[in-house]
């Protein structure tokens, strides 16, 4: 799985190469700097000139590296340092000889020709360690790059574009956007959450002599990004000798009179993910409806009346004899009860538990019914809903989504899914995966609910979490890719998905 570092991490897995392998940091410098060339150049036109702009810092450096290599292979080439050429670091400083050792000074960027259609801008103003908002020169140099940009040149980005922060890839104002980014050594968390990530542009990952994967970065939590082999072979065999058991059974707690297809979606989506059986506990009078979106529905009633509460749990606790999953929460008769229902019944059970839409919402009024759960637990909510858990705003869940998703999932034991684009996985302890997939339009009603079934037949079938969550939210997004080609992004519904989540085993189980 590909490792997501923060620029602190990045600072520890370049003293761990030079300590470790004995690697000097001029040449890492000096490879990524290479990259950056390699990237400048896929993205010339014919006769196209280069325009690097430096910064004072490491970033500034590798721009500098690239100036050379470009000028080596004979392109035409002007270099502009950005701010008080006296800050450089040494390793910049050593580079801006070399430089001009091959006849090139940098110029004041006020003074550089315009760029335009066929030319390459190189970014390289700042990097991981940008510290505050850009401003002056180095605003204007910033916003010079987007009028070129305008003007149809393309920007190649130094490891994260200028403005952009590392860690929590909210840009500043003024932040640059990119067409490509090359990403050194490690990919950050600009490059893979939102709205960073949509500013980078491409980012292509390259190797400069990090050590890659056995360097373990210690400080902070530890990132990752969901791949599609991770997922994929998350999946279990299905035997030739296998049968309906083998697969596990899904209780889906889940509808109402009005929302009787969240329900039939939960159990589809179940059923579409391999679960050998499903069934739905809802309200009497909701059940047939259910029951009558598809004849591999089973269902049982829940004897009474509206909201879900305490008089629910000896019905509940029979319903999930012999049941390998439990997912509640979408559509559910919510009242003042349901959240000591369902701490009473986590409490009572050992099946792993998928909480979702309102189950999430009873429990936001006091969470530690949580921690009294017997077997593992997975909530997949959205930002309103964190919100609610958390007791903020959606607007702080979305600037902190990170922290609050491991905060959360650490403080209560259970894995966590913050839906959204770039669905974050977090499991208690400190590892927060962040999936690729997905599109806008999954922003539609039902596709959470298609998801908690995703999950709860993955958990079904033995696979645990966190692993099933990855698995599940890599293929949910997968999915929706696959059916976007089909629908747009306009014409995606959620029971699309159910098709899509086919063409996913598909590609899978080849
Ligand atoms: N960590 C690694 O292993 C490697 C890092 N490299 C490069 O080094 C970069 C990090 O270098 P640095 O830590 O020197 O950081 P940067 O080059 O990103 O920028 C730091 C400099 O900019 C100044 N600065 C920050 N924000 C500012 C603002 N808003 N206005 C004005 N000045 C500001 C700082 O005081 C410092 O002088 C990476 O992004 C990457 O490009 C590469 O050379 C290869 C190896
Ligand atoms: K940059």
């Amino acid at each position: 799985m590909q490792r997501v570092l923060t620029a602190v991490q990045m600072r520890e897995a370049e003293k761990a190469a030079q300590d470790q392998h004995g690697m000097p940091s001029g040449l890492l410098m000096e490879n990524a700097g290479r990259a950056l060339a390699e990237a400048a150049r896929s993205l010339a036109g014919p006769g196209g000139r280069f325009t690097v702009l430096c910064g004072p810092g490491n970033n500034g450096g590798d721009g500098l590296v690239a100036a050379r290599f470009l000028l080596e292979g004979g392109a035409r080439v002007v270099v502009s340092l950005v701010g008080d050429t006296g800050k450089l670091t040494p390793e910049a400083k050593r580079n801006l000889q070399a430089l001009e050792g091959f006849g090139e000074s940098p110029r004041a960027f006020e003074v550089l020709p315009e760029a335009g259609p066929g030319d390459v801008v190189v970014d390289a103003l700042f990097g991981t360690g940008l510290k505050r908002a850009p401003e002056g020169v180095f605003a204007d140099a910033i916003g010079t790059v987007a009028r070129w940009r305008r003007a149809g040149a393309k920007v190649v980005a130094a490891d994260v574009p200028s403005g952009l922060q590392s860690d929590t890839a909210e840009p500043f104002s003024p932040c640059v956007e990119a067409d490509v980014t090359v990403a050194f050594g490690f990919v950050k968390p600009a490059h893979e959450l939102e709205p960073g990530a949509s500013l980078c542009g491409d980012v292509r990952r390259v190797d400069i002599g990090l050590g890659g994967e056995s360097t373990r970065a210690v400080s902070g939590a530890e990132l990752f990004r969901v791949e599609e082999k991770d997922a994929r072979d998350a999946l279990p065999k299905r035997r030739a000798d296998s049968h309906k058991g083998t697969y596990g059974h899904v209780l889906v707690v889940a509808g109402s009179p009005g929302k009787t297809g969240a329900a039939a979606m939960v159990a589809l989506a179940a059923l579409r993910s391999g679960a050998g059986l499903v069934t739905v506990a809802t309200r009497a009078e909701a059940l047939p409806w259910v029951m009558a979106h598809s004849p591999e529905i089973m269902g049982v009633p829940l004897p009474g009346e509206g909201p879900l509460g305490k008089g629910d749990l000896e019905a509940l606790k029979a319903a999930l004899e012999g049941k390998d999953a439990l997912v509640m929460g979408p559509g559910i008769p919510r009242g003042p009860e349901t959240g000591a229902l369902i701490g009473d019944l986590l409490a009572s059970v050992e099946v792993p538990a998928v909480l979702d839409a309102d189950a999430l919402n009873a429990v936001a009024e006091d969470l530690t019914v949580l921690r009294r759960a017997k077997g593992p637990v997975l909530l997949t909510p959205h930002p309103g809903e964190m919100a609610r858990l958390w007791g903020r705003t959606t607007k702080d869940v979305q600037a902190h989504r990170v922290g609050v998703a491991l905060n959360m999932a650490t403080s209560l034991n259970v894995t966590v899914v913050l839906k959204g684009s770039r669905t974050l996985i977090a499991e208690a302890g400190g590892r927060v995966y962040i999936n690729p997939t997905g599109n806008a339009g999954m922003a539609t009603g039902g596709t959470g609910d298609v998801l908690s079934g995703v999950c709860g037949s993955l958990l079904a079938q033995g696979i645990p979490l966190p692993r099933a969550a990855r698995t599940a939210v890599y293929a949910h997004g997968l999915a929706g890719d696959l059916m976007a080609q089909q629908r747009g992004l306009m014409g995606l519904i959620a029971t699309d998905l159910l098709v899509g989540l086919g063409h996913v085993w598909v590609r899978w189980e080849r």
